[in-house]
């Protein structure tokens, strides 16, 4: 009996022959990653309830200050001169200003084929280069930091075989709703969503990234895909720390403990209601409903892919007067691209409002938080009730063209109308 690609990086990273699902282990780490969501929390631990104050690997440690970029109040402030302080003395990488963790590590620090723990549910985007990114919360993440290991128990494997092209206007993270909207919010819970099947090959490295980065919302331990071409090419082009990765794949008699399939021709843009992720409809359900402020990026979203879509809709167009547009890069990486072809200028020109390069209006925490019974269209990952806003308010969850589209319409639209 084969492994599933999650269990041959689980095996690899527990120093096993052959791990099976169920089976608890003990795991080496490769990456410790953390953020101002919570970094504080495992600092206060570290520093004043563990005798033997140790890092495993400053090297493969990584403090990145995203969420509240820049500091929105005193007690953020107060939050990253922890930080600050903290990675200084004993010696962490930190990035502060960056841009969003997810693509920060992406952009410069995960390998293919390893574990990654990160204190932050979307640590599973890393599967788009085939790595096992797991979410874990402060006291895993200070175990792991500390120890260098973690354990686990090494979950059940669903195979999402994914055929056909995506046609114009739809984009992966319509895809992806779609899969939640069908499977449910608790449709993937503490299992491995792995990506399959000829459409996969013809994914970009966005595409993949926002296929894995929601498989959390599905409750899924991570999302996974096999490294390809593509994330070699990625490496190699990105990175100045290429080196030869680990691909791994999965054996062709791997036990799953589901298989669905997907046909991309089949696929129409969507949109997540207020206020759960699997409410998913026809972006044409949805059509002529108002809405405040629209919002482009966030760890699924707000790739240089996304700006691309957005200014070719916007271009020479004018967002809707009552329609605030907020466009936040995802990484200064994007944000310096989006200035070199041009897009901040048409983005800016068409009364968009550019941010610098944060967690933005997904957070709802720091900056674009709406107001009352507002409602936002949003490529976040969440909409829960007061998300980013009073319980009042709603999110409606959509691929950037989508909010594109509607921002200059001033009510929610199908992106295939103005493409
Ligand atoms: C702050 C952090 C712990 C949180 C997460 O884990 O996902 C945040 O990034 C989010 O998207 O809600
Ligand atoms: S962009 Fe949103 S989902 Fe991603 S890490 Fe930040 S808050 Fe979480």
């Amino acid at each position: 009996m084969g492994m599933t690609l999650g269990e041959k990086i689980l095996c690899r990273a527990s120093n096993n022959q052959k791990v099976t699902a169920g089976q608890i282990v003990t795991a080496n780490v490769d990456l410790c990653m953390s953020n101002d969501g919570t970094s504080h929390i495992t600092i206060n631990m570290f520093e004043n309830q563990i005798k033997h104050k140790v890092i495993h690997n400053p090297d493969n440690t990584i403090f990145i200050a995203d969420h509240f970029m820049p500091s929105d109040s005193v007690e953020t402030a107060n939050i990253h001169k922890i930080m600050r302080d903290f990675t200084n003395k004993y010696q962490i990488k930190f990035h502060e200003g960056d841009g969003v963790c997810h693509q920060i590590m992406i952009e410069s620090y995960v390998q293919p084929g390893t574990l990654v723990a990160g204190a932050d549910s979307h640590t599973c985007s890393y599967g788009a280069l085939g790595a096992f990114g797991i979410g874990v919360g402060s006291t895993d993440f200070l175990y792991a930091m500390v120890t260098g290991t973690t354990w686990l128990m090494v979950p059940e494997s669903i195979k999402i075989k994914l055929k056909g092209n995506l046609k114009k206007g739809v984009f992966a993270r319509d895809l992806m709703l779609s899969i939640i909207g069908e499977i449910g919010a608790n449709g993937a819970n503490y299992k491995i969503m792995e990506f399959s099947g000829e459409a996969v090959d013809n994914f970009s490295m966005n595409d993949r990234i926002v296929l894995c980065n929601l498989a959390i919302e599905a409750g899924a331990k991570t999302g996974l895909m096999e490294p390809n071409q593509v994330v070699e090419d990625y490496l190699k082009n990105n990175r100045t720390d290429y080196r030869e990765g680990v691909y791994l794949k999965a054996d062709e008699d791997g036990v799953y403990c589901k298989e669905l399939s997907y046909n991309l021709d089949e696929i129409v843009p969507v949109i997540a209601r207020p206020h759960c992720i699997d409410d998913v409809v026809p972006v044409s359900e949805c059509e002529g409903i108002k809405f405040h402020q629209g919002f482009i990026g966030s760890c699924s979203n707000g790739r240089i892919e996304e700006l691309r879509v957005a200014a070719s809709i916007l271009k020479g167009k004018k967002v809707a007067k009552d329609v605030r547009l907020i466009i936040t890069p995802a990484s200064n990486k994007v944000y310096l691209q989006a200035l070199k072809e041009g897009l901040i200028n048409i983005l800016s020109e068409a009364g968009a409002m550019i941010m610098n390069p944060n967690c933005s209006v997904c957070w709802g925490s720091c900056q674009g938080v709406i107001g009352e019974n507002e409602v936002l269209l949003s490529t976040g990952t969440r909409n829960f009730k007061g998300r980013c806003g009073p319980a009042s308010s709603k999110v409606y969850l959509s691929s950037a063209a989508t909010v594109a589209a509607s921002a200059i319409r001033g009510e929610i639209c199908d992106p295939r109308e103005v493409l």
